[in-house]
Parts: C-alpha cells; structure tokens; sequence
C-alpha cells in the first residue's frame, strides 16, 4: 500500500530534496492552505453557518459584495498577517494593499488573492474558489508600496487556487509542475492525489458566456462561429460548451480534462480590457495553464509577460488547451488593426 502525501510532505521535499523552494515560502504556503480550509468549512455550512447572502456593501470594483467574499478576505489576512513570511497582501476585495502590521514581523512575500471567486454562485450552491498568487518584494528599497506588487506574471514563485465543490482541491505550481491535493476531512489535511497535471493540446470543449455574443471582437465570434459549426464546419468536429461562471470550476475542469476558457474584451464596457483581473485571477491561472502545458494570452500576448499598471487591472482571457489558444490568438493576429 503506498501512503499518503500530505500538502505538507510534498513542500517540505520541494524545499529540502529538490531545493526548489525557500523555508519561508514554504511556510507561506501551508498557512495559505490553513486558510483555504477554514474557508471551506464555512462554505459547507451555508444557510446552517449564516453564511450566505450579501453584505450590504460593495468592492473597489463596484460588485456587491456576499458575505463570504468578506469573511474569506478576512480569514486570508488573519491567518497570514502574523506569520512573519509576508510584506504586504493585495484582495479583489481591498481599494488598496494591505501591509503587515509593523508589530508582527515582516517577510519578504507578496500575497495576492481573489478571496472569493464565482460570488455569483455561493447562494446557489454551485462550486466556487480562492485563487492567489505570490511574489517577491523586490529587495532594492526598504518599505513596500503598490508599485511593488506591478510586476508581470512571469515573476511569481507560487501560485493556485482552492475549489470548493464536492470536493475541495488545492491546485498548486511553484514553477515545477502542477500537482493537485484533495482535502481529507477525516484527517483535516490536504492529500496529494494528481502529480505533472497535464492539459491535453487538443479539445472539442469551449466556456464561454454565450449571451455576449452580440458584443464580441471579429476574432472572438470567427472562432466560436467555427465550434459551433461543428462537423460540416471548418474545424470538421463537433464542440461540446460548458460555462459554470466561476473562472475556478471552469479553469478546474480544463486542467483535468481539457478544453479552452474565454473571457474576452467585448462592447459592453469597452473602456475595459475585460472582466477578469490580471493580478489575482489571470495571471495565477496563467502560470498554472502553462505549467500543464497549456497556454493563456489576452487575445495578443501571453498574459505572464503583460506588465500590470495598475493593481486591480483588468484583462482579457483565453487559456487552456494549447491548440485551441494558439488558434484564436491567431485570429487575433490576423485581423487588421
Ligand atoms: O457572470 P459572467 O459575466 O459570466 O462572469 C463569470 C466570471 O466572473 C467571475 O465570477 C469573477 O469572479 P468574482 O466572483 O471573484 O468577481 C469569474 O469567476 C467568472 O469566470
Ligand atoms: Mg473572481
Ligand atoms: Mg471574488
């Protein structure tokens, strides 16, 4: 019988058999997933818990805000602000970074999360997440500031996320590999059950909110014009869709089957690049898509070389299967500008 992995044996031989991880990063990490399953309980108790519903207020972004988006967003910070890995933490849900207070030590990590992802969908009891991201403060002035957190994907040194869905699963790269730990709740810890995920290159599966169409870019329509044209089309096969609208579930599904997830720019809101955020959504689902060896650009770029300007930028989307990414980016490519 072979036995089990723990989150926590597989860190500590990413840190000490393979040195691919610093102790501090390490560290962070298990406290991230503490923290994942302290939002896990109170997801699972929903109506019991008094969980469900909104807040009564509204994020830097306008969203009304549920009652699990704060309550994640305060057990994320809790549970790190103390544990002398971080410098400062950036939330979907904050206007702006939160820095560690100066009475706990301070660490030289950068912690992004989406405390929260698919809102939308807690009441309705459909499958929801955390995503995060983090990076280092670069270490040639003291302090930390916004501008610390605006460096490109390509620089993080970890990033997952954590479904909440029959079961939970913590989805985690630190740049070797993805690898995939179901929460045993018998145990109270997260088990290894994927290693070297693998998306496959090819799919005959897209998500898409489909009730944008009327709004989208040429290449966006020309794309799904094609899926949907199915065998007697030019793609000669017919396309199956899926759209759960929480980018975690969706992202999940892709990274174990396969398939390519879009969220585009589209007229609605022109001024915005697109619904989803750079910093705590894409680009941590970005580096995840890639090191299964998928792909993620905006339309025209891969997203892990996009420098933010700004903390809570929008983006863009298109990842998963490889393929298919190259595909519509190149359809991107071919439209005149
Ligand atoms: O409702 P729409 O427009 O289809 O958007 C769904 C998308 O919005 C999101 O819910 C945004 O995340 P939040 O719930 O964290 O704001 C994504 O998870 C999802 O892919
Ligand atoms: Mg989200
Ligand atoms: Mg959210």
């Amino acid at each position: 019988m072979t036995s089990k992995i723990s989150l926590t044996r597989y860190l500590v031989e990413q840190q000490r058999v393979d040195g691919k991880i610093p102790a501090q990063l390490r560290l962070l990490l298990e406290v991230v997933a503490r923290a994942c399953k302290s939002i896990s309980q109170a997801v699972n108790k929903g109506a019991l818990g008094g969980v469900l519903g909104t807040a009564g207020s509204e994020n830097v972004q306008g969203e009304v805000q549920k009652k699990l988006d704060i309550i994640s967003n305060e057990v994320l910070i809790e549970a790190n602000e103390w544990g002398g890995h971080l410098a400062a933490m950036a939330s979907e849900e904050m206007d702006t970074i939160h820095l560690v207070p100066s009475r706990y030590p301070q660490g030289e990590y950068l912690l992004m999360f989406d405390p929260l992802d698919g809102s939308s969908n807690i009441d309705v009891n459909v499958s929801i997440g955390t995503i995060f991201s983090v990076m280092k403060k670069p270490d040639d002035h003291p302090g930390v500031s916004e501008a610390d957190f605006l460096q490109p994907g390509s620089q993080q040194v970890a990033a997952g996320y954590c479904v909440y869905g029959p079961q939970t699963t913590l989805v985690l790269t630190v740049g070797d590999g993805v690898a995939m730990f179901t929460l045993d709740r018998e145990q109270g810890s997260f088990v290894l059950t994927q290693e070297n995920v693998q998306i496959p290159a090819d799919t005959k599966e897209f998500a898409i909110n489909m009730s944008n169409m009327r709004h989208w870019d040429a290449p966006v329509k020309r794309y799904i014009d094609e899926c949907l044209a199915g065998k007697e089309g030019p793609r000669g096969k017919d396309f199956n869709m899926r759209w759960i609208a929480s980018m975690v579930a969706d992202v999940h599904r892709i990274l174990t089957r396969g398939g390519v997830f879009m969220y585009p720019w589209d007229k609605r809101e022109p001024e915005k690049a697109g619904k989803l955020r750079l910093m705590y959504e894409a680009n941590p689902m970005a580096w995840l898509v890639e090191q299964a060896g998928g792909a993620a650009t905006n339309g025209r770029q891969r997203i892990l070389d996009l420098q933010p300007t700004k903390l809570h930028e929008r983006v863009a989307v298109f990842l998963g299967s490889k393929n298919e990414v190259d595909r519509v980016t190149s359809y991107h490519a071919a439209e005149k500008t």
